[in-house]
């Protein structure tokens, strides 16, 4: 599981000059956004226009902001006293947004995420965070459904986790094969929750009570 976690992968701005991506000047990223308009058909210089590229590139570092992220960082603190509680955590519905690496187009859709602690818990809002960090990245929904737990499992060396991400694709939707009501359902379990097929039953019992299927 540990070789599936990526911290931060690229980070290449000045903080890390040997790292193998130089990240581009801001005006070389809204020169590269004012080829894409042209490449779209229409005039860069067009008034409508002309903030265009400043806008994507702002839009742009907030879409991928998790390369300067650490997931294992963020669930790094940790609380003991949890009153003798010895049972699975779990978060469901996680709104989550990401693009795919293939296209560069939004898939949407929730996560679900659960753990069986040890000793230790994290704080709730922590998990969440993991999920944001890794989808505001490049991804396919495989890869970032596999890095969640495997940050999990690294950071808290829990019993199991089980990550299921459910979401759609819009580079399916909206071009290609045009099929937009797919949802696309991937899971990874580690642990108890992998070798215990009662475990994951509970866990996938836990997403559908709440949908109502
Ligand atoms: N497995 C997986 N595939 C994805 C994901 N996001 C997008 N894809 C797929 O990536 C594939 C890329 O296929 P290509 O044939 O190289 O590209 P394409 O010609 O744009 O493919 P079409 O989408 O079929 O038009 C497509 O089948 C997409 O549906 C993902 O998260 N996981
Ligand atoms: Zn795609």
């Amino acid at each position: 599981m540990d070789a599936i976690v990526e911290r931060m992968p690229r980070r290449d701005d000045d903080s890390n000059k040997d790292s193998a991506v130089k990240r581009p000047t801001q005006e070389e990223a809204e020169a590269a956004v004012r080829t894409l308009i042209a490449w779209a058909g229409d005039d860069p210089a067009r008034e409508g226009l002309l903030d265009t590229p400043k806008r994507v590139v702002k839009a742009y570092r907030e879409f991928f902001r998790g390369y300067e992220e650490d997931p294992i960082e963020v669930l790094s603190r940790t609380f003991e006293d949890i009153g003798g509680y010895d049972d699975i955590v779990m978060l469901r519905d996680i709104d989550m947004n990401s693009h795919c690496e293939h296209h560069m187009i939004p898939f949407i859709g929730k996560a679900h995420i659960a753990y069986f602690p040890t000793e230790r818990v994290v704080g709730i809002s922590k998990l969440a965070r993991v999920v944001e960090i890794y989808a505001r990245r490049l991804q396919t929904q495989e890869t970032m459904t596999g890095q969640i737990a495997g940050a999990i499992d690294v950071a808290l060396k829990p019993k199991g986790v089980a990550v299921m991400i459910e979401a759609v694709h819009q580079c399916m939707s909206l071009r290609g094969v045009q099929k937009p009501n797919v949802a696309t359902v991937t899971t990874q379990f580690t642990g108890e929750f992998k070798t215990n097929p009662a475990l994951q039953a509970r866990f996938l019992e836990l997403i559908r009570m709440n949908s109502g299927k």
